[in-house]
Order: C-alpha cells, then sequence, then structure tokens
C-alpha cells in the first residue's frame, strides 16, 4: 500500500502542494484531477522521488521512501514514472527500445515480452521503425510499452493519452486500464480529461491550487460537486439558487447539470430565453438566458432563437 501525505511542497518560495493526502492499495488507480499548473506533475514526481519533500512523507508498505537527497538513482525501483516529456531513445527502433528494459538474459522471452507489449499498445506493426520517425502519439505509447517491460508495482502517468486521437484512446485506454488491473499493478494518473477519471479510477483526487479540494470514487466526485469549479471538469454546470427547482424556501446554490434540467408544459420559476443550440450527437445542448446569467440544458432537438420556455429539473441532482 502507498501511503502520500503532502503537508507542503515548494520548489523556491511559492508553496505549489499543501495538505495533500491518499493512499492507494494494489492494483488501485488513482486519478488526480486538476486544472493546469495545479501541481499534478510536482505530485508525480514527489511520489517518484525525483523531488525531495521535506514536510511530510511518502510509505510503500510500511518503508518510507526517501527520495532524491538519500538515493544514489533518483526513482523508486518499483516504480515507473511516464512523463510528459517521455524518455525514449530516438536511434534505436521501437523493439529494441522496449528489450533495452529487459533482463537480455534469455532472448527467446525477451522476444515474447516485446510481441506482448507492443499488443498491448497496438504497436505491431512499427515494431522495427526507428523511434525518431514515429508520431507523438506513437511516441506516447512506446513510452508507456517501456514502462511496463519491467511489471511495476506503482505506474505513474502524466497525460498518458493526450497525444493520442480519440479514435485510438478509448481502445486503447481500456486494454491499458485492463492490463493493470490483471497484473495488479497501482497506478496514479494526471488527467484534465474527466471522462478518463470517471470511466476508468477507483479514486479520483481533484486538486485546486495545489490543495485538495475532493477525494473520492468517481460516484461520490461526481454526486458531490458543489462548487463552479468542482463542476467545470465535467461539461457545463449551472448554479442555481435552489428556490428555483423546488419549493424549499433557501438560499443555497447547487449545481445542476444540463441533462439534468428538462422544458417543462407548465409554467416554473425558471422561464429561459434560448440563446444558441450545439449538436451533440445524441441530443443538443441549449444555451440559454436566465435573468441575463447564461445556463445550460440538453433536449433531443434544437429550439429557435429567442424562443422562451420553463424549465423544470428532470431527476433529482
Ligand atoms: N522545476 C520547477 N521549478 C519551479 N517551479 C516549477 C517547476 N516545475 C513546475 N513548477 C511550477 O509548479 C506549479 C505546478 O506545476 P505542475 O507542472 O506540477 O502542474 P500541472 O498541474 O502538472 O500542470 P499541467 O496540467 O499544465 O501539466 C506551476 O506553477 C509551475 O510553474
Amino acid at each position: 500500500m502507498l501511503k502520500v501525505e503532502i503537508d507542503s511542497f515548494a520548489y523556491s518560495e511559492k508553496t505549489i502542494l499543501k495538505n495533500v493526502s491518499f493512499s492507494l492499495k494494489p492494483g488501485e488507480h488513482l486519478s488526480i484531477l486538476g486544472e493546469s499548473g495545479c501541481g499534478k506533475s510536482t505530485l508525480l514526481h514527489l511520489v517518484y522521488g525525483l523531488l525531495h519533500l521535506e514536510n511530510g512523507s511518502i510509505f510503500y508498505n510500511e518503508k518510507k521512501l526517501l527520495g532524491p537527497t538519500k538515493a544514489l538513482i533518483p526513482g523508486e525501483p518499483f516504480m515507473k514514472l511516464v512523463a510528459q516529456e517521455f524518455n525514449i531513445m530516438p536511434f534505436t527502433t521501437v523493439a529494441e527500445n522496449l528489450g533495452s528494459h529487459l533482463s537480455g538474459l534469455d532472448e527467446e522471452k525477451d522476444k515474447k515480452r516485446i510481441e506482448q507489449l507492443l499488443e498491448v499498445v497496438e504497436m505491431e506493426s512499427f515494431k522495427n521503425t526507428l523511434v525518431k520517425n514515429l508520431s507523438g502519439g506513437q511516441k506516447q505509447r512506446v513510452a508507456l510499452a517501456k514502462a511496463l517491460a519491467n511489471e511495476p508495482e506503482i505506474l505513474l502517468l502524466d497525460e498518458p493519452f493526450s497525444n493520442i486521437d480519440v479514435f485510438r484512446k478509448n481502445k486503447l485506454r481500456r486494454k491499458i486500464f485492463n492490463y493493470l488491473k490483471e497484473k495488479n499493478i497501482s497506478c496514479i494518473t494526471a488527467t484534465h480529461d474527466n471522462d478518463e477519471a470517471l470511466s476508468f479510477s477507483d479514486q479520483i483526487l481533484m486538486l485546486k491550487n495545489g490543495s485538495k479540494e475532493m477525494l473520492g470514487t468517481p460516484q461520490f466526485i461526481y454526486e458531490n460537486v458543489s462548487t463552479e469549479y468542482q463542476a467545470g471538469f465535467f461539461g457545463e454546470a449551472n448554479l442555481l439558487s435552489k428556490s428555483l427547482i423546488s419549493s424549499e424556501v433557501s438560499s443555497e446554490e447547487i449545481i445542476i447539470f444540463p441533462h439534468q434540467l428538462k422544458i417543462s408544459e407548465e409554467k416554473t420559476k425558471l422561464e429561459v430565453t434560448v440563446k444558441k443550440c450545439y449538436f451533440k450527437g445524441s441530443h443538443y445542448l441549449i444555451e440559454a438566458d436566465f435573468k441575463g446569467k447564461i445556463l445550460f440544458f440538453n433536449n433531443a432537438f434544437p429550439l429557435k432563437k429567442d424562443e422562451p420556455c420553463y424549465l423544470k429539473i428532470s431527476e433529482t441532482p
């Protein structure tokens, strides 16, 4: 079990991370979700042991990880980090890159392992291609395969699919995260991608300005968003007074997602005017004006600009 407790961390004067703690069981997947610059990569680098943590501690199976000041080679041997600037050798082939991380003692065994790794990242046909001739997304897949070569106990992935097209990304994510579960490899991913965090992780750690904003299962996080920052990770969201959508008299404001609102045949307190319609494939996202404030809701078909309509809650928020 990995146990991370960061009281504070700074590169120089400015504190980058403050009061961030979590633990991770074998085979568990934690996604770190946060806006750009909030400290996601820094957190991964601290866990991996590239940065020294003065205020806090990181334990793995009761052993305290000492960080770069005490280790001869930075980075823990049972962990692998796939950083944003991936470390692959440009003038060797894909297969040679993967082979460089295997034992070299049993040629047949290594060959089989290389085939298996290439299959996991769907790079079989690039086996003999020089890495320098690959696209950004292909290099990212080689870096992933290389990190898996020695079956680490913990894999740290910094924006692992950022260069990979949507078509391949979905399949590849399913394949890699299923592979990690099968092998009981724990995984921490830094991501901006809410879909990835919701679909694949066991826990989500949401950061805001380097501090823990929320921590819990994807279901817990989604059902408990209460601020615009938190909701912002899950698409358009509306911050509405509770009294507008219920009979309750309350000054409390709550987050309502577009799919939680629908058109009402009867008059309601939410009288809006349609401004724009965005086609989303399965539905339309309607942008509307409510007393000078922008509000979003989903509808099965487009609506005319300036059309007035009433909205109600389509499910309990
Ligand atoms: N080596 C460094 N020295 C000083 N400051 C740094 C260093 N690396 C990062 N920072 C600063 O620390 C803060 C957090 O950076 P970090 O890269 O951890 O954010 P991030 O959440 O991973 O961002 P992104 O999503 O854009 O990759 C930023 O303000 C950044 O400028």
